[in-house]
C-alpha cells in the first residue's frame, strides 16, 4: 500500500493532468484514507468504509484519466464501466457483480507481476543450469560444465542448437461454464487449472537457439517458482482493500423512470448497483470477494439528470461531490506542452525513429489549442480527446512521408497548422467527419 501523502499524489498527478485540482485532492485523501485505516487495530479497521466519490464534469476533461493515474500510483487494480451497459437488452440483475469479477482478475495481473519480478533472480540461475545441461549433459564434471558457463555468459554459445523442455501453456483443454453454481455466471473455470497441478503439467521439446532459449527458460523457471494459490489470495485481498471501480456516465441512469422500454430501468440498475457500493460478497472462481472497502468513483456531465435524481440510498454512498471544469485554450496548451508523454513529445518521438526532427513553434502551439477550443465550441465538446484528432490531421502528411524524408527537421509553426486543418475548421460540415 502506498504511504503518499494527499500532497504528494497530487504532486504525481499534476505530472499528467492539468488542473481539476479539486478532483485530484478528493481521490488523493481517499487514497489517504485507505493508508489510514490499514493503520487502525480491531473492530473500528472494519467499520471504517472509504467515502466514494462523484465526478461531475463534461466529457473529456480528465475524470477517468485521475482515476487510473491515481490507481497506478497506488499499484491499485481498476475497473472502468460504463453505467449504461448494464441498461442494454440482455443484462439481468446479477450481471454488475462481473464488474468485481474482472476487478480480481486486475488484481491477479498485478500480484503475478510483482511476484514474477521477485523471484527473477533465482529463476535466471535456474535457467542457465538448465541450458547447460542441455549442451553438456547432466553428468558432464563440474571443469566442463563451469567451462561452458562461462563461454554461455561472454555470448560464445549464442548461436548454437539446443533442445530443451518446456512446459506446454498452449492449454490443449478447453474452458467450459459450469451451470448452476450459485450466483449465476461465477465466471469460467479452466479444467487445466483444476488439473494441471495433479497432472503434473504437460511438457512439449522445443528447438531453438541458446540465445532465443533464455527468455522461455526464465518465464519457465519463474512460473514454477510462484505460488497460484498464494497469487489468488492476495490478489482478493488486493482487490477488497485496494480496489477502485470507476462508473462512468452514472448521470445517464439517475432519472427514476419506471423501467419503460425494452431495456432494464435505469431505476433498476441503481438498485443493482447499490450492494456493491454499500458492501456485500461477490463469488469469484477465487473465491469470495467483500466490497467493503473497495473505492467507488462515479462520474458523470450532469447535464440533464442531477445527482439528486439518484436514488438516495446512492446518493448517500457518493458523498464527495468534486466539479471538474470545461477545458479552455490554455488547458489544450499546457496539456500539449506539460504533460508527461504529451502529444507533442509522442510525435517528436515517433518521427525521430524516423530521423526526421519535429520543430515546434510557440506559436503553432497556440494554433494548435485555438483550433481544438474552436471545433469544440462548433461541433461538439469533446474535451481534450479533440487534440488528438488535431494532431493526427496537422500530422498526417509528415507522417505519411517521413521515411523519405530521414535527416530533416520539420518546422510546424501557427502557418502550417493554419494550412493544415485551420481551413478545415471552418467548414463545419466537412470537419465534422474529419475532426
Ligand atoms: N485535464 C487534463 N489534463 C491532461 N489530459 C487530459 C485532461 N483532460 C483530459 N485529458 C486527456 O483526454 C483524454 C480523455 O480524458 P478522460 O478519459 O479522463 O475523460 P473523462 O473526463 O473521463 O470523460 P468521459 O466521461 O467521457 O470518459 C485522455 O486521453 C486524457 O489524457
Amino acid at each position: 500500500m502506498t504511504t503518499f501523502s494527499p500532497r504528494e499524489t497530487v504532486t504525481e498527478l499534476d505530472r499528467y493532468i492539468i488542473g481539476q485540482k479539486d478532483a485530484k485532492r478528493a481521490v488523493a485523501i481517499a487514497l489517504r484514507n485507505r493508508w489510514r485505516r490499514q493503520q487502525l487495530e480491531g473492530p473500528l479497521k472494519d467499520e471504517v468504509t472509504p467515502k466514494n466519490i462523484l465526478m461531475i464534469g463534461p466529457t473529456g476533461v480528465g475524470k477517468t484519466e485521475i482515476s487510473r493515474r491515481l490507481a497506478k500510483l497506488a499499484g491499485a487494480p481498476f475497473m472502468k464501466v460504463e453505467a449504461t451497459k448494464f441498461t442494454e437488452v440482455g443484462y439481468v440483475g446479477r450481471d454488475v457483480e462481473q464488474i468485481i469479477r474482472d476487478l480480481v482478475e486486475v488484481g491477479i495481473g498485478i500480484v503475478r507481476d510483482r511476484k514474477r519480478n521477485e523471484v527473477k533472480a533465482k529463476a535466471h540461475i535456474s535457467a542457465e543450469e538448465r541450458v547447460l545441461d542441455a549442451l553438456v549433459g547432466a553428468t558432464a564434471s563440474p571443469t566442463t560444465r563451469d567451462s561452458f558457463r562461462k563461454k554461455l555468459r561472454a555470448g560464445e554459445l549464442d548461436d548454437k542448437e539446443i533442445e530443451i523442455e518446456v512446459s506446454d501453456t498452449s492449454g490443449g483443454m478447453p474452458n467450459f461454464e459450469i451451470p448452476g453454481m450459485p450466483g449465476g455466471n461465477i465466471g469460467v473455470m479452466n479444467i487445466s487449472d483444476l488439473f494441471g497441478k495433479a497432472m503434473g503439467g504437460r511438457q512439449r521439446k522445443v528447438k531453438t537457439t541458446v540465445k532465443q532459449s533464455h527468455d522461455m527458460l526464465v518465464n519457465d523457471e519463474s512460473d514454477k517458482l510462484l505460488d497460484m494459490e498464494q497469487i489468488q489470495a492476495e490478489a482478493l485481498k488486493l482487490a477488497e482493500n485496494e480496489g477502485i471501480v470507476f462508473i462512468d456516465e452514472i448521470d445517464k441512469i439517475a432519472n427514476r423512470d419506471g423501467g419503460m422500454g425494452a431495456g432494464v430501468s435505469r431505476e433498476g440498475v441503481q438498485r443493482d448497483l447499490l450492494p456493491l457500493v454499500e458492501g456485500s460478497t461477490v463469488a469469484t472462481k477465487y473465491g469470495p470477494v467483500k466490497t467493503d472497502h473497495i473505492l467507488f468513483i462515479a462520474s458523470g456531465a450532469f447535464h440533464v439528470s442531477k445527482p439528486s435524481d439518484l436514488l438516495p440510498e446512492l446518493q448517500g454512498r457518493l458523498p464527495i461531490r468534486v466539479e471538474l471544469r470545461a477545458l479552455e485554450k490554455d488547458d489544450f496548451r499546457r496539456i500539449l506542452t506539460e504533460t508527461e508523454a504529451s502529444l507533442i513529445k509522442q510525435y517528436v518521438a515517433l518521427m525521430q525513429t524516423e530521423g526526421v526532427t519535429l520543430d515546434f513553434t510557440e506559436d503553432a502551439i497556440d494554433a494548435l489549442a485555438e483550433v481544438a477550443v474552436h471545433l469544440n465550441g462548433t461541433l461538439e465538446n469533446i474535451g481534450a480527446r479533440r487534440l488528438q484528432t488535431v494532431m493526427e490531421r496537422v500530422l498526417d502528411e509528415i507522417s505519411y512521408e517521413a521515411p523519405d524524408k530521414s535527416g530533416s527537421t520539420m518546422k510546424i509553426d501557427s502557418d502550417y497548422v493554419r494550412k493544415h486543418v485551420g481551413d478545415l475548421a471552418q467548414d463545419t460540415d466537412l470537419s465534422r467527419f474529419i475532426l
